[in-house]
């Protein structure tokens, strides 16, 4: 576990194909024989110098550029590192690799390893390990803001505070339990046990009850179009991604593929998402599938664009259908506006329209209004509050654990305490399982997968 009897590892930290600068990364105990070796003299610790490295054996330059030396354990991973940021063309990073690779002792590094290794030093807790994989996989400003939270270890700071809480209620109670003839537990400290873990408790719901945002920001809010046959659903998805990603056409019954596309909405990660067009009746088998796969994307949606069309409504329908998942969440667009002829009217002629948001996907008329719109639901979805959010369902899950014990310690009777020591000591355990201060052997590859090699 420790550096000092470990591999060294290397790798491209960089990412691939050519570029200006490539960073190569080393971290183990030989990682400074390495920049001896191909880059002497050693620079003074933490400090950039400009060099020029050499294959080790034959002295031969491979590239001028920058050398750091890190020792540890201050360092990333606590171990000693180095890194070399040399040109980004493919045979100046294999050569130097290679060079990497001559020297003994050293191994290429495995996907997270770097990280991993951070970890093991007790350098990173896991969910701030999480924060990182999530900052390299950010794609909008709000999942960066969340990922750089996470990283920073707000998240890890609440967990400990209330694991250390648990662990000085377990205190109190083992007091007790190793003087069992002092008489019963006093009824005081009872009460106060009892009286911390209901606050405890409580504080642990309403950290719960944070609607999935972080969950959602991390995955993206799915937004599920939806409506009749030919309203112009495929034309919607297709203006508001800016490109033709689904094929439209005036047959209704066009699209029968659940169609995806991935947007950025004032920053919110949102995953559009195109349906085959319900209705009633259909004697076409694959329309039919088409539909069910509709129905299975609107029972996970996070937010329904139900659709109709101007000429839906004139003709008497809301377009609605009587088994439609529509409720008082569902954005309601009415497209095609360009053919209704008063269409104020119109809207007011259907009452439950009125909040309903008139657009045409062909002139483009009412986007603007609608995208404000999505942006708006976006950020009550998944926006970020004052409090740090979980991101995970494996948070979550170790979250609702670690409440079934509180609750038992909540309800149960004192005059018990091993068994209240117990599920305080569970309780504990979950909270300590999201951080990685308890063995959690099994959950590392499944979390360290996550990485590229050279993180
Ligand atoms: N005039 C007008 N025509 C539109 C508008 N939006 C779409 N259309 C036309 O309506 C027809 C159907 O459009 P689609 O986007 O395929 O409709 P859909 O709801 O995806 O249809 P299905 O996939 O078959 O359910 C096409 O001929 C489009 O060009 C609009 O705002 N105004
Ligand atoms: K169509
Ligand atoms: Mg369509």
């Amino acid at each position: 576990m420790t550096a000092a009897h470990r591999d060294t590892i290397f790798a491209l930290s960089s990412g691939r194909g050519r570029a200006g600068v490539a960073v190569i990364r080393l971290s183990g105990a030989g990682a400074g024989a390495v920049v001896d070796a191909l880059a002497a003299p050693r620079p003074a610790a933490r400090r950039v110098s400009l060099r020029t490295i050499v294959r080790p054996g034959s002295g031969e330059p491979l590239d001028r550029g920058l050398v750091l030396w890190l020792p540890g354990p201050e360092s990333f991973t606590g171990e000693d590192m180095a890194e070399f940021h040399v040109h980004g063309g493919p045979a100046v990073i294999s050569g130097v690799l290679g060079a990497i690779g001559e020297v003994g002792g050293m191994r290429p590094a495995e996907a997270g390893e770097f990280t991993r290794r951070a970890f093991e030093n007790g350098r990173l807790d896991l969910t701030e390990v999480e924060g990182i994989a999530d900052m390299i996989d950010a794609e909008t400003e709000a999942q960066r803001r969340q990922a750089l939270r996470q990283m920073e270890g707000a998240l890890g700071t609440l967990y400990d505070r209330w694991r250390a809480d648990l662990v000085a209620m377990m205190a109190e109670l083992e007091a007790v339990i190793d003087f069992p003839d002092e008489g019963d537990v006093p009824a005081e400290l009872a009460a106060g046990i009892g009286r911390r873990a209901a606050d405890l408790a409580d504080e642990m719901r309403a950290h719960m009850d944070d609607g999935r945002r972080g969950e959602r920001l991390r995955d993206g809010i799915q937004v599920v179009i939806a409506g009749r046959p030919n309203v112009g659903k495929s034309s919607l998805l297709n203006q508001l991604a800016r490109r033709d990603a689904a094929i439209v056409a005036e047959r209704a019954g066009t699209t029968r593929d659940v169609i995806e596309v991935h947007l950025d909405l004032a920053g919110y990660p949102v995953i559009l998402v195109d349906t085959a067009g319900l209705r009633e009746e259909t004697g076409d088998e694959i329309e039919r599938e088409g539909m069910a796969r509709t129905r299975n994307r609107l029972d996970t949606a996070d937010l329904v664009v139900w659709v109709t069309s101007a000429p839906d409504m004139e003709e008497g329908s809301d377009g609605a259908l009587s088994d439609a998942p529509v409720d008082s969440e569902t954005l309601w667009v009415v497209n095609k506006s360009d053919l209704a002829e008063d269409l104020s009217a119109l809207l007011k002629s259907c009452p439950g329209m009125t909040r309903a948001i008139p657009i045409s996907a062909l002139t483009g008329a009412g986007l603007d209004g609608l995208i404000a719109e999505l942006a708006r639901r976006a950020q009550a979805l998944a926006g970020e509050g004052e409090h740090v959010v979980m991101t995970r369902a494996r948070h979550r899950a170790a979250l609702g654990e670690c409440l079934e014990h509180l609750d038992r310690v909540v309800s149960g009777t004192i005059s018990e305490p091993e068994l209240v020591a117990e599920d305080l000591r569970r309780a504990a355990h979950a909270l300590g399982r999201i951080v990685g201060r308890v063995d959690v052997e099994d959950l590392l590859d499944a979390i360290f997968r996550e990485f590229c090699i050279g993180k």
